[in-house]
């Protein structure tokens, strides 16, 4: 029998279906993929399971008997827990109170003096049964992202979770901590937890699921074996067209090109960047790769001024920088695309018009006001552009799918023509379409004389796109390749070989 069971789930926002007459299974100890495009419904779906939002229509069972699942509270009490993107810990707690957070902890019965003594016991057996090797004591804002991604998934089965769903777990995770990530999550499922995994990555879903669900502008397009299906077959089913196979030519670009960027021994206050040096050249695309906690997103902020420096000079075409700031990288032309789009890119009470055109209204201007005809059709050319999927540009922003939001951060990005591109994690949450799309949108920009630092915890993402590529380990870079046939082994040995601390904390 299906643990869970949904019978044409429906949810409207609007006029506009999110999910329609959807179907589906999912059995005790099983993986599932739940695939497709941005804004397909994945979240909605899953908030309805976990009973953020009301279904509009369907049916739910669980164990075979129907349940209104009406509040998250009533999913955990089920045994459904879902691990987000935007993990929900609090970073002042240590990994053991993140681990009895929202649980009654043991108290003593005369005094009611929590029972630390016990909580540890408790944890310390469960990461025994799950092989997990963390150091409770740290607190969430001391722990590396798989750190906080296995305190979440422990702090799912001390409720006794019987449903996991996972969402984009190793978004900012590195191949081998993933590989980690999933032989955790194989044994969770030979013990009996059901996994609904969401993810935008092809080769994991093959490498993980059971079986694949592919919805489709809300509808289910289909559910699949995975040994009966290949990735052809899911794009077609996510896209309703044939998969087109985009090849990014790499280029060298000679030492004599002219330099937009040069970082000389920079090093941070925080201690984050130690010593990082490195130069992007006119027309260049160059990938910038490290471990989770080497510096790789510190190293970006410095260069765009959010992060102070102590030591090292930054140039900007030739000239050097003596007070980096935001503002002064704007007048520059240098673009930051945060990893936090949204809190760091985006004013979520905004429309998708006024966040777009928000930093270059100047351009709208005819000098006494804002000329609505021009800003509206530049917003929806670089929407049409972009792919946006909104019922139009004056949707508010946080009404958007995740993967539609990064492309309204991209168009307004374009939209200010900018000469240097530092992009943190890009592609991070969006459909493999979008990802093959971002990688087009920046190499057009470079071939007009644009350049771009490009950060991703993606080794295959980093290699499919830069021209050259540094490797960064533990705020140092330590190691520089050109693009021709460097492979991924040869970057993660240097990885994981400069340092014994940088490994992961799985047991
Ligand atoms: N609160 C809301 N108000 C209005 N529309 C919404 C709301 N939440 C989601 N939607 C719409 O519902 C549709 C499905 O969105 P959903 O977030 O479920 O997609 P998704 O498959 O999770 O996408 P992504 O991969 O980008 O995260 C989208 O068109 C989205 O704009």
């Amino acid at each position: 029998m299906a643990l869970l069971e949904v019978q044409e789930l429906e949810k409207k926002f609007g006029p506009h279906y999110a999910l329609s007459k959807i179907s589906l299974q999912i059995y005790p100890g099983e993986i599932h993929a739940l695939v497709g495009e941005n804004g397909a419904g994945k979240s909605t779906f899953i908030k309805i399971i976990t009973g953020v939002y009301p279904q509009d229509g369907g049916r739910i069972f669980w164990s075979g008997k129907q349940e209104m699942i009406s509040s998250p509270k009533a999913a955990r009490e089920l045994g459904i827990n879902v691990v987000h993107q935007d993990r929900h810990l609090i970073p002042s707690f240590t990994g053991l109170e993140n681990l009895f957070l929202g649980t009654d902890y043991p108290k003593r019965k005369l005094t009611r003096g929590i029972l630390w003594s016990e909580m540890r016991q408790k944890a310390e057996k469960l990461k025994e049964n799950l092989g997990i090797e963390i150091d409770l004591r740290k607190t969430a804002m001391e722990m590396s992202p798989p750190e906080k991604t296995l305190l979440e998934i422990m702090r799912a089965m001390m409720m006794n979770c019987r449903l996991l769903i996972l969402d984009e777990p190793t978004a900012s995770l590195t191949d081998k901590e993933s590989e980690l990530l999933f032989q955790l999550i194989h044994k969770l499922a030979s013990q009996g937890t059901s996994i609904v995994y969401v993810s935008h990555r092809m080769d994991e879903i093959f490498r993980l699921a059971d079986r694949i669900t592919v919805l489709r502008n809300g509808q289910l397009a289909g559910t699949v074996n995975k040994s009966e299906a290949d990735k052809e077959m899911i794009i077609r089913l996510m896209t309703n067209a044939e998969v087109k196979n985009s090849i990014i030519e790499k280029k060298f670009v000679p030492s004599s090109a002219s330099s937009v960027l040069k970082v000389e021994n920079v090093a941070t206050k925080d201690g984050k960047v130690k010593k990082a040096s490195l130069n992007v050249r006119q027309g260049e695309i160059v990938g910038l790769f490290g471990l989770a906690g080497s510096g790789r997103t510190e190293l970006l902020e410095a260069i765009y001024g959010t992060r102070p420096i102590e030591k090292g000079e930054v140039h900007l075409s030739n000239k050097r920088v003596h007070k980096l700031s935001p503002r002064h990288s704007l007048d520059s032309g240098v673009i930051l695309i945060p990893e936090e789009r949204r809190s760091d890119a985006l004013i979520m009470g905004m429309s998708i018009r006024e966040n777009m055109t928000l930093p270059v209204l100047k351009q709208f201007s005819n000098g006494l006001k804002i000329t609505d005809r021009k800003e509206k059709s530049e917003v929806a050319k670089w929407m049409e552009y972009m792919n946006v999927k909104a019922s139009s540009s004056e949707q508010p922003i946080h009404e958007l799918s995740g993967g539609n939001q990064q492309k309204v951060v991209f168009a307004k990005a374009l939209l200010s023509n900018p000469v240097l591109f530092l992009c943190d994690e890009p592609t991070q949450a969006v459909d493999v379409m979008t990802r093959d799309e971002i990688h087009r949108l920046l190499k057009e920009q470079a071939d007009k004389q644009c350049c771009v630092l490009y950060v991703s915890s993606d080794l295959k993402d980093v290699l499919d796109i830069s021209d050259r590529i540094y490797v960064l380990h533990d705020g140092v870079t330590v190691a520089e390749f050109i693009n021709d046939d460097v492979t991924p082994d040869q970057i993660l040995q240097i990885c994981y070989n400069k340092g014994k601390e940088s490994e992961p904390a799985y047991g």
